[in-house]
């Protein structure tokens, strides 16, 4: 199942690019013309009244695709002016900018100040071409940018953001991004980046429109390239194929004459007693996500605790190992999660017969804790779900790769961890990374959702990803789905939001599902 539209790495995109180029099909120039035409269109479409711009190229590509900008932006009456650093002669910006029948000023802040204050700044200055942190006058324009209160149109991302891993490069790891640059609007071409999605990139991009430039036919990608998927944003990309849904599958449209197992069984063990309700969430998100039966697995002593509704869950006690061994010999299928409120002793006892059972599995919280204390190789359909600090437990090296500036990346970091551990692993954040084994991952990324981090909210979307291993699907797809299912509801509930409404917004969510 594909659950979003592919997201490309900047050197996938030079490869497409090589790809067009070599094919004979399109020249680089015929691309540029494309991609600042596209720009220029985004631009007359949210700023209909021409006005005055002041765009700024670079040296390379990106600062090709700025000349045509202004070009097009002249063409429709806008009053345009542009500075530009000198482009390596014969290349494409080179010819570009030869087409610019304007002036060129110099690419300083002395020659922008010396301008008339502009509606509107277009930045063209470095796109996926960033090799280094800026420095010296771009710094300073990017400064200038930073603090002037003009909107600014980024070409393709922008200048200082790494396409790739989402970094401003010079701004530590983490640091908010206040001072840098921060674009009303990014347009970018063909599909994502992974740094338009992670850490600093959202912050910085503003709004991000992905156009079509005709790269489709030329996508390289292969078995050395596995897909990278967003799952949220979902930019609507012109003439690209709208993607299968789950909505039907989801209402159980498509076994419409099911009994309740054949949408399977979930067990969710609670911790001792006064500690359930992370599990009574994780459970009732199960419920909701449309597995047939869902049993609570408290241990004895805290039994009556949880007597009170919802009447929909089972309650089956376990103390230990053996008793959770005994309720896994079941032959009907059955999916486990452990963890939420579970206690790390009580994870630790019960992860070794949990893992023999070999059951699609979700790992959250505590079992995360006792994974780490205590390794332990993990069946085949596992997933892990930890935030920052549980994921530093289990992988204190890639932890620090995560934060070291100029590191490999989310996407990367979450690869290895994948295969390494041989589950799904999902780091949460607001930009969410989810990656398989065998090296499929995918970005969810919405920083307009704060109220999401709530006490509890990691619950619910473990049992989300329990109910749908319990109804059948693979794990790296049903982490993709109860990602989604658990934003959606997020924000469609708004501000406000506590983990029980979390549960309580997903019918209206599955309702409408596509
Ligand atoms: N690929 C595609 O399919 C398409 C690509 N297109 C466009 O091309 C863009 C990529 O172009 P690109 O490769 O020429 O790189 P770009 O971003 O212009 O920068 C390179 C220049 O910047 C310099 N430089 C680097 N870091 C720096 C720093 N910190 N401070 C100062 N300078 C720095 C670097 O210098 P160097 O490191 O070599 O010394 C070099 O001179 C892409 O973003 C998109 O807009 C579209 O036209 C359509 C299709
Ligand atoms: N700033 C944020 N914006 C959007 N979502 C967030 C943000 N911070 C955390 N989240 C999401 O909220 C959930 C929190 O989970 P977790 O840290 O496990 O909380 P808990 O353990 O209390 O259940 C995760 O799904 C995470 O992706
Ligand atoms: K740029």
């Amino acid at each position: 199942m594909i659950e979003g539209p592919e997201i490309v790495t900047c050197a996938q995109m030079r490869a497409m690019e090589s790809a067009a180029m070599g094919s004979g099909a399109i020249s680089g120039l015929n691309l540029m013309t494309r991609a600042g035409r596209a720009v220029a269109g985004q631009i007359r479409l949210r700023w209909p009244v021409a006005g005055r711009a002041t765009v700024l190229c670079g040296p390379g590509n990106n600062g090709g695709d700025g000349y045509v900008v202004a070009q097009a932006l002249a063409q429709a009456g806008w009053s345009v002016r542009v500075l530009g650093g000198p482009p390596r002669p014969g290349s494409d910006a080179a010819a570009a900018r030869a087409r610019w029948q304007g002036d060129v000023h110099p690419l300083t802040v002395v020659a922008l100040r010396a301008g008339p204050a502009p509606d509107l700044y277009v930045d063209a200055i470095l796109g996926t071409g960033l090799t280094r942190p800026p420095e010296g006058e771009v710094a300073a324009l990017l400064a200038h940018l930073a603090q002037a209160d003009i909107p600014v149109v980024a070409v393709d991302g922008p200048s200082g953001l790494c396409l790739d891993s989402g970094q401003i490069l010079g701004l530590p790891r983490g640091a908010p991004a206040r001072d840098a640059l921060r674009a009303a609007l990014t347009v970018t071409f063909d599909s994502p980046r992974p740094g338009h999605l992670l850490e600093h990139g959202p912050a910085a991009c503003g709004t991000l429109i992905v156009a079509d430039i005709g790269l489709e036919p030329f996508r390289v990608l292969g078995p050395t390239l596995p897909r990278l998927t967003a799952l949220w944003p979902r930019p609507a990309i012109p003439n690209r194929r709208p993607l299968a849904g789950h909505g039907p599958w989801l209402r159980k449209q498509q076994s419409a004459g099911g009994h309740k197992y054949d949408h399977g069984a979930a067990l969710i063990v609670t911790g001792g007693p006064g500690a359930g309700g992370a599990a009574r969430l994780a459970a009732r998100a199960a419920l909701r996500a449309g597995a047939g039966l869902v049993t609570l697995a408290p241990p004895q002593a805290a039994m009556a605790e949880h007597a009170l509704p919802p009447d929909a869950l089972m309650r089956r006690a376990i103390d230990d190992g053996p008793a959770l061994a005994k309720a896994l010999a079941d032959r009907r299928a059955m999916a486990l999660c452990l963890g939420p409120g579970g206690g790390v002793a009580r994870m630790l006892a019960l992860l070794p017969p949990a893992c023999a059972a070999a059951r699609p599995m979700v790992l959250d919280a505590d079992a995360l804790t006792a994974l780490a204390q205590a390794p332990h190789p993990l069946p085949p359909s596992c997933v892990l779900t930890p935030h920052g600090g549980e994921f530093a437990r289990l992988f204190p090296d890639l932890a620090q790769d995560l934060a070291r500036p100029g590191g490999p990346g989310k996407v990367a970091v979450l690869r290895i961890a994948a295969q390494r551990i041989g589950a799904v692993v999902l780091l949460k954040g607001p930009d969410t990374v989810i990656a398989a084994p065998d090296g499929r991952a995918a970005i969810h990324s919405d920083a307009a959702i704060p109220w999401l981090a709530t006490a509890g909210a990691g619950d619910v979307l473990a049992g989300l990803i329990t109910g749908l291993l319990a109804r059948g699907l693979p794990p790296f797809a049903a982490t993709c789905l109860a990602v989604r299912l658990h934003g959606q509801a997020a924000r469609q509930h708004g501000p406000g939001l506590i983990a029980d409404d979390l549960v309580e917004a997903l019918p209206a969510v599955i309702a409408a599902w596509r």
